[in-house]
């Protein structure tokens, strides 16, 4: 069994390595790197995963998933190049960085690939989107897609689609509880209890996903069923409408497509 590396064990770091272990990957085929000791610490001690600096990293893994800011990209990837060689498999989770920058600070030949993972993960329910370097071969592929898939699904799509990803699924995560807190606070508005609005919200987000995914519906054919003429639903999605909500949604988006790019550097 390969052994695997996480660097930068943050938010998606520590769901990351919880989804392997979960997914039967032992602990002793693990490590993990992180600039805070103590929570290196508390992570040591939660997963009983191995604690090693970058460079253990980049010398004993095969397989090295990068998981810091898009910010610290440039450091991680410097310290740990002169440690690493063809064979091993670098894999960055972070937003905007692409495989050219990759390929451009690691040694000749050394396979990289950039992932779009999403914060579900925890609950394997995430959404990973996937997209290979130059020098990454089938194998490499079938390797990230398997890390992946302890937590969720797994898509190829081609880079120049990574930017459009991480607004939709990278980030779609906070909209959505975005959202839930605007409609937990409207029915508080309403009167009724907070526990009480919490409960109607998240089981109806949590139908809603289930029946969205399992009938295969258009969400528009969803969404009409729900709306009876002259009814209540109609009532509030006007109100929707001539608040741009729709049109606030594309701003978002684009927004943190833009944002992605830049982070490119
Ligand atoms: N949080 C999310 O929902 C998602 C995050 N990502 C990507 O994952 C990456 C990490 O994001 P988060 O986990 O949210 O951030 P975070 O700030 O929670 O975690 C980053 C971790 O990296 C550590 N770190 C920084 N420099 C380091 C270094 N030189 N060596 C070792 N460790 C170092 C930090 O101490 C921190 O614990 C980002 O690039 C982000 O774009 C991607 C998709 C979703
Ligand atoms: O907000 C961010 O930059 C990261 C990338 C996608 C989700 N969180």
């Amino acid at each position: 069994m390969s052994v695997i590396a996480v660097i930068g064990a943050g938010v998606m770091g520590e769901t990351i390595v919880a989804g392997m272990l979960r997914s039967g990957r032992r602990p002793a085929d693990l490590m993990m790197s992180e600039r805070r000791p103590e929570r290196a610490e508390e992570l040591r001690e939660r997963y009983g995963v191995e604690i090693v600096t970058n460079v253990e990293a980049a010398k004993r893994a095969d397989t090295i998933l990068l998981v810091v800011k898009p910010q610290d990209m440039p450091d991680v990837l410097d310290e740990i190049a002169p440690h690493i060689a063809p064979g091993q498999l670098v894999i960055s989770l972070a937003a905007g960085i692409t495989t050219t920058t990759l390929e451009s600070r690691l040694p000749d030949k050394v396979a990289a690939i950039r992932v779009m993972p999403n914060t579900p993960a925890l609950v394997d329910e995430g959404m990973a989107a996937i997209s290979r370097g130059s020098h990454c071969s089938e194998e490499d592929l079938q390797h990230a897609e398997s890390l992946l898939s302890a937590t969720g699904k797994v898509m190829r799509v081609p880079e120049k689609q990574q930017d459009a990803v991480t607004a939709i699924s990278g980030s779609g995560p906070a909209y959505i509880f975005f959202v839930v807190e605007s409609m937990i606070e409207a029915g508080v508005h309403l009167g009724l209890p907070r526990s009480t609005a919490t409960e109607l919200v998240v089981q109806t987000l949590v139908g809603s996903a289930r029946l969205l995914s399992e009938s295969g519906d258009h969400p528009t054919e969803l969404r009409e069923r729900v709306t009876s003429p002259g009814g209540t639903t109609a009532a509030a999605l006007r109100e929707l409408e001539d608040h741009k909500v729709r049109a606030a949604f594309l701003s978002a988006l684009e927004a943190a497509r833009n944002r992605s790019q830049e982070l490119a550097g």
